[in-house]
C-alpha cells in the first residue's frame, strides 16, 4: 500500500529487527538486530525505492549465533532477552537499520510505532523515546506491547498470548487490546538455547562443536549460524510423554519429512548427519522445569490463574502463539497438551468449576489441524503484522505523541498513551 500518511512499523527483537510500513502485510526487511564492526549489517548499498521491494527481504543471521562463552567478538547485540542492554548501541543499530533500509529521505521520516516487550519498565521507555525522538528525529512516536499486538494480527482484542522468540519468552494476558501486565510472566528459555542445545548434542555425537564434514561427521566446527539453519530445518517438537508411532504421526508432515530425511547439506557440499535425538530434544528446554520453574506452559497456566475468573475465561478462549520459535514443527501440538495438563488437571478448564459453570475449553491458536484463517506461518512475524495493522487504523493517531507534546510534556505523554 503505497500511502503518503503511513508510518514506519519498527519491531527490534534479541534476533532480528523488522521494519516496514503500515498497512503491509509482512515487514519490508528483517534484519540481524547486531552491530557488526568489520561487515555491513545488510547487504543494501543503496536503498531502492519501497515499491521496488514490495517482498519481505530475510537476511538473517541469529542472536542465536552469540557463543555464551565468546568474549571476543566484536558483535554487539543490543538486545539480549528481550532488554535493551545500551541505548547507545541501539541507537547505532538503529541508524544503520534506518539508513540502509528507508535511506534518508522522506521516507525515514514518518511517525514511527515502536513494539516493546512485555518486560520493559517505564524508564526504558523513556531511553527509547529519547532515542527515537532525538537520535532519529521522529515527527511522532507510538509504543505498542507486543503481546497486544500479536494478539490483533491474529483477528482478537482477547487472549492470552504466548511469545516465544530467540532470546526470551513470555506468557501475557490481553483484555480489550491491553496488556494485564501484573499477570504478565517471563521465561528465559527460546530459540537461542534449542540451538545450543543442538549444538551440544551435535557434538557429543560428532567430537566437535557440530561435526561437520562428509559422511558421519568430520572435525571441522559449525558455526552456532549453521546450526541454527539446521535447527529451523530439521528440529521438531515431540509430544507430550515422547516418542512412538502415534507421535510420529502427531508432529506434522514438515517434520515427518525432515525425519525422512535426516541429512544436512552444507555450503562446502559436506554432509552433517542428524540423529532423531538431535532433531527431537533440543526442543525439551522450552517446556523443561528448570530449578523449580516451569517451562512455557506452566507460565501461560499461572498467567491465567493470576487473572479474574471471568477475564479467564477469554483467556482460556484464546491462547494465541507469536514468534519465530513457535514454528517449529509440533509445538503448537505439544503446547496444548501442556497447558491443558496444567490447567484443572487436564480438563483443560472445560470442567464445572466451583460454581457449578462449565468453563470454555481451551483453544489454542493456531490450531494444529484446524488452520486459523490468516494467521498460521505469520506467527512469525506477529507483533509486527499487529503493529501493521493498529497504524493503519484511523484511530492511530490517538495512541501517537507528536515531537511537540514530547517536547512539553516528556515520557509522560507516551505512558499514557501507550498500548
Ligand atoms: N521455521 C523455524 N523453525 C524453528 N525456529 C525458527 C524458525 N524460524 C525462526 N525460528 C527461530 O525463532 C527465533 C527468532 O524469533 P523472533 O524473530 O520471534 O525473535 P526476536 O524477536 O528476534 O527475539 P525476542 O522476541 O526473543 O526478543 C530464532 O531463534 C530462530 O532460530
Amino acid at each position: 500500500m503505497e500511502d503518503e500518511g503511513c508510518s514506519i512499523v519498527l519491531d527490534v527483537g534479541s534476533g532480528s529487527t523488522k521494519i516496514g510500513y503500515s498497512g503491509d502485510d509482512l515487514p519490508l526487511s528483517v534484519l540481524p538486530s547486531v552491530i557488526v564492526s568489520a561487515a555491513p549489517v545488510s547487504d543494501s548499498r543503496d536503498t531502492p525505492s519501497r515499491a521496488q521491494r514490495p517482498e519481505c527481504r530475510e537476511c538473517y543471521r541469529g542472536y542465536d549465533s552469540l557463543h555464551p562463552e565468546d568474549h571476543a567478538t566484536r558483535d554487539i547485540w543490543p538486545v539480549q532477552k528481550g532488554q535493551c542492554q545500551s541505548t547507545a548501541d541501539l541507537e547505532t543499530l538503529l541508524h544503520n537499520v534506518f539508513r540502509t533500509e528507508l535511506g534518508s529521505g522522506a521516507e525515514a521520516q514518518r511517525p514511527v510505532l515502536l513494539t516493546e516487550s512485555p518486560s520493559t519498565t517505564r524508564a526504558r521507555r523513556a531511553e527509547a523515546a529519547e532515542l527515537l525522538f532525538e537520535g532519529l528525529k521522529a515527527p511522532a512516536l507510538s509504543m505498542c506491547n507486543t503481546a497486544s499486538l500479536s494478539l490483533f494480527a491474529a483477528g482478537r482484542t482477547r487472549g492470552l498470548v504466548v511469545e516465544c522468540g530467540a532470546g526470551a519468552a513470555h506468557a501475557v494476558p490481553v483484555f480489550e487490546g491491553y496488556a494485564l501486565a501484573h499477570a504478565a510472566l517471563r521465561v528465559d528459555a527460546a530459540g537461542r538455547d534449542v540451538t545450543l542445545r543442538l549444538a551440544q548434542l551435535l557434538q557429543q555425537q560428532h567430537g566437535s562443536s557440530g561435526g561437520s564434514g562428509s559422511g558421519s561427521g568430520g572435525s571441522a566446527p559449525l558455526s552456532l549460524d549453521v546450526v541454527r539453519a539446521i535447527k529451523e530445518r530439521m528440529c521438531h517438537v515431540l509430544p507430550r510423554g515422547g516418542g512412538g508411532a502415534a507421535a510420529e504421526e502427531d508432529i506434522g508432515a514438515a517434520a515427518a519429512a525432515a525425519a525422512a530425511d535426516m541429512k544436512y547439506e552444507l555450503p562446502d557440499g559436506s554432509i552433517v548427519r542428524i540423529s532423531g535425538e538431535c532433531a527431537a530434544e533440543p526442543a525439551e528446554v522450552l517446556f523443561e522445569n528448570k530449578h523449580g520453574r516451569g517451562g512455557l506452559a506452566s507460565a501461560a497456566a499461572a498467567a491465567i490463574a493470576m487473572c479474574d475468573e471471568q477475564v479467564r475465561t477469554d483467556l482460556r478462549g484464546a491462547v494465541v502463539l507469536s514468534g519465530g520459535t513457535t514454528m517449529l514443527p509440533g509445538f503448537c501440538e505439544r503446547f496444548a497438551q501442556e497447558l491443558e495438563a496444567a490447567i484443572d488437571g487436564g480438563s483443560g478448564g472445560a470442567a464445572p468449576a466451583a460454581d457449578g459453570l462449565v468453563r470454555r475449553p481451551l483453544t489454542v491458536v493456531p490450531h494444529a489441524r484446524a488452520r486459523e484463517p490468516g494467521y498460521t506461518a505469520q506467527r512469525k512475524y506477529a507483533a509486527w503484522i499487529g503493529g501493521s495493522i493498529v497504524a493503519s487504523l484511523s484511530t492511530f493517531r490517538l495512541l501517537q505523541v507528536s515531537r511537540q507534546e514530547y517536547e512539553d510534556a516528556g515520557a509522560g505523554a507516551l505512558h499514557r498513551r501507550c498500548l
